[in-house]
């Protein structure tokens, strides 16, 4: 709690006894068997018997917890456990009574004591105590602390002091792991290591002989992110998918805005699918905005049944669900810039504004509206540009209709491109189809020759075979072309990969469970890395200021495929295809050297440029 407390959330703004339950029971039917209930403070809440009673009718649900400051347990235990309550977990910082008070800002010291002995008696064990370890402040009770496993059935925890908002964490008051174990050491040399379940927080030991044992949470010098498996909502009705991580979802308003349940369950899906492998690192969460302790663990903590690498129920319904599954989306899933599966140039960095595109892909039109309101201009603007042709023409959206469908009857190679203005550029600079050896832009409307078009590529056709070569001097050897005299022009170019990985390492990728680390997210460093070397790489190529290059994947689950888009601009003298191509290049080999321990068999695959505008000519790729 910082020193100035924290100020009240409103009650309406806190999720009502019935929500609590709506979405326990819903976490519970898709696999959840553990549900916390901590805080703040669980045991003030009028409804806390309630909700225990509630949740203990619930099929499936093996465990419920309590984390308490102690404060009211003695007198609350006989009722908590009528009602079904079968674990505790009891905050203690110091033995030392006044020391207690200072910490805790008043008295209590004897009446969580009594709670711990109340617990004992009614046959809890263990009964967890948790005592937060911070150098200067309580330290040297840590033997105290193991004696009192002698006699008692406890599980006393050592935690590593954490950053929060307001607690005023540094990493000299942290006492680490080692530094507990090696002092308790040097009192009980034989203290012996036990096994533990590998989703839990502690590492546990045992003084031979004691009844009870002692734990160490190793958050910070050992974190535990590989096992985690917890997911936390706030009193407030946020999903916060990891404790070091600030983003959260708020399921109370999707709840009160009357939504399906599936839809609700595509949300957290969606969340879980971002959580991170791992917190930020100790300094990294010191330095970031966070909620304070008391606010972040406000209602209850799931558990989902079986860890995340393998099937557990919530993480595999959203790696199967409706939002990303390639039959609901199946031209766009992308890592857009902000994290985000979505649409590649989507700009959506909330939730919200994330869900209601990709609904748009799902459900051909129903959430655009939604996804455009809660962003910018731009964002209508990017998500019209990139042409998103399956969803245009399924949903009749009239903008995109516009942009997207060419006059009926467009009698030319045009046929191969959307945009016919576009082509018919093309077309005068002598770009068509590669059996065309005509000077003439007009015989190129010839029916005949459109016929061929539906099978063939876009080239320069034989007129421009009679040019000059311009990367070989007139001896042959290698000329870096002069293009001092020429005029700067905005350019772009898009080019594309694929990498088919086989199903094994495809899955660990989607599921982003490769031990080398999130393949996408270095892949998308790499190639965008790499588009700056491009002139360093390819001996005759000019170095370019580039204004802009982005990298995105589409993950094509029929093909066991990354497919991996890299676009480039800038405003230059020559064009920036090179740069595009050795941006998907190097990402596709990046992704190779990510997944090679898991299989030597991918091939990188139809590296293309897919088009390239500004300068002389513009192509663009019929898909
Ligand atoms: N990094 C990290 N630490 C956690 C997490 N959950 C709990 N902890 C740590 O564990 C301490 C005790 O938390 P508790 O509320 O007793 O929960 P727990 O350790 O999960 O309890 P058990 O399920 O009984 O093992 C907290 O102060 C944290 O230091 C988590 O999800 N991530
Ligand atoms: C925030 S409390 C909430 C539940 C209840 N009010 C209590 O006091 O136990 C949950 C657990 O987090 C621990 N905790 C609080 N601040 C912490 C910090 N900065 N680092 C590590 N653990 C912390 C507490 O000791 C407690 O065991
Ligand atoms: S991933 Fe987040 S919630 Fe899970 S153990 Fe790591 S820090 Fe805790």
């Amino acid at each position: 709690m910082p020193e100035e407390g924290v100020k009240l959330t409103p009650r309406g703004q806190l999720l009502s006894t019935s929500e609590i339950l709506t979405l326990a029971r819903l976490f519970v039917k898709e696999g959840v068997e553990k549900i916390r209930l901590t805080g703040g403070e669980p045991l003030i809440r009028p409804d806390i018997l309630d909700i225990i009673a509630e949740l203990r009718k619930l099929e499936g649900l093996k465990t419920i917890a309590v984390t308490t400051n102690g404060m009211n347990l003695a007198r609350l235990l006989p009722k908590l456990k009528d009602t079904g309550l079968n674990l505790i977990n009891i905050s203690l910082d110091t033995l030392v009574p006044a020391k207690f008070e200072f910490i805790v800002r008043r008295k209590g010291f004897h009446k969580v004591m009594e709670g711990i002995d109340k617990a004992i008696e009614m046959g809890y064990n263990p009964v967890k105590v948790n005592c937060v370890v911070m150098r200067g402040l309580n330290e040297d009770e840590l033997l105290d602390f193991v004696a009192l496993t002698e006699k008692k059935p406890l599980d006393v925890r050592f935690i590593e002091y954490m950053p929060f908002d307001g607690n005023k964490w540094n990493f000299k008051k942290m006492v680490s792991y080692q530094e507990m174990l090696d002092h308790i050491r040097q009192q009980w040399p034989n203290l012996e290591r036990l096994e533990t379940g590998h989703t839990e927080t502690a590492k546990t030991f045992k003084v031979p002989g004691f009844t009870g044992q002692v734990g160490f949470i190793t958050s910070m010098s050992d974190h535990f992110c590989g096992s985690c498996n917890r997911l936390r909502i706030t009193a407030d009705g946020n999903l916060k998918v990891c404790l070091f991580g600030n983003t959260e979802v708020s399921l109370r308003d999707v709840l009160r805005s009357g939504v399906s349940e599936e839809e609700l369950l595509q949300i957290v899906g969606a969340a879980v699918g971002r959580k991170k492998k791992q917190h930020a690192g100790m300094f990294n969460i010191s330095q970031m905005k966070n909620r304070p302790m008391i606010l972040i663990d406000t209602t209850s903590e799931r558990h989902l049944s079986q860890d995340k690498t393998t099937s557990s129920p919530i993480v595999s319904h959203y790696r199967n669900d409706t939002f990303l599954s390639p039959k609901a989306a199946p031209h766009r899933r992308v890592l857009n810039r902000e994290g985000f599966f979505c649409l590649p140039d989507c700009t959506a960095s909330t939730q919200a504004a994330h869900v209601c595109c990709l609904r748009t892909l799902t459900s051909g039109g129903t959430g655009v509206t939604s996804h455009i309101n809660t962003n910018t201009r731009t964002n209508v603007r990017s998500y019209i540009n990139e042409g998103c042709l399956r969803y245009a023409q399924a949903s009749g959206h009239n903008a995109l209709k516009s942009h997207l469908l060419r006059p009926p009857g467009t009698p030319t190679c045009c046929t191969l491109l959307m945009n016919p203005k576009i082509n018919l550029k093309q077309h005068n600079v002598r770009l068509c189809h590669n059996q065309c050896s005509s000077k003439d832009p007009s015989v190129k409307l010839r029916p005949s020759v459109s016929d061929q078009t539906q099978s063939g590529t876009n080239v320069y056709n034989t007129e421009l075979d009679e040019a000059q070569l311009t990367h070989t001097d007139t001896q042959g050897r290698a000329n870096m072309v002069d293009v001092g005299g020429k005029v700067p022009t905005r350019r772009t170019a898009t080019a594309r990969a694929t990498v088919i990985l086989g199903p094994t390492a495809f899955r660990l990728l989607w599921d982003n469970q490769l031990a080398k680390g999130d393949a996408l997210a270095v892949a998308q460093l790499s190639g965008i890395m790499a588009s700056k070397q491009t002139s360093a790489l390819i001996p005759l190529c000019h170095p370019l200021p580039l204004d802009h290059a982005s990298v995105t994947f589409d993950l094509d689950e029929q093909q066991n495929a990354a497919v991996i888009t890299a676009t480039c601009r800038t405003t230059g003298k020559t064009g920036v295809e090179m740069e595009a191509l050795t941006a998907v290049s190097v990402a596709a080999l990046t992704i190779y050297d990510m997944c090679k321990a898991v299989s030597h068999d991918i091939i990188i695959t139809d590296v293309k440029l897919v088009s390239k505008t500004g300068g002389k000519r513009d192509f663009h790729r019929h898909p």
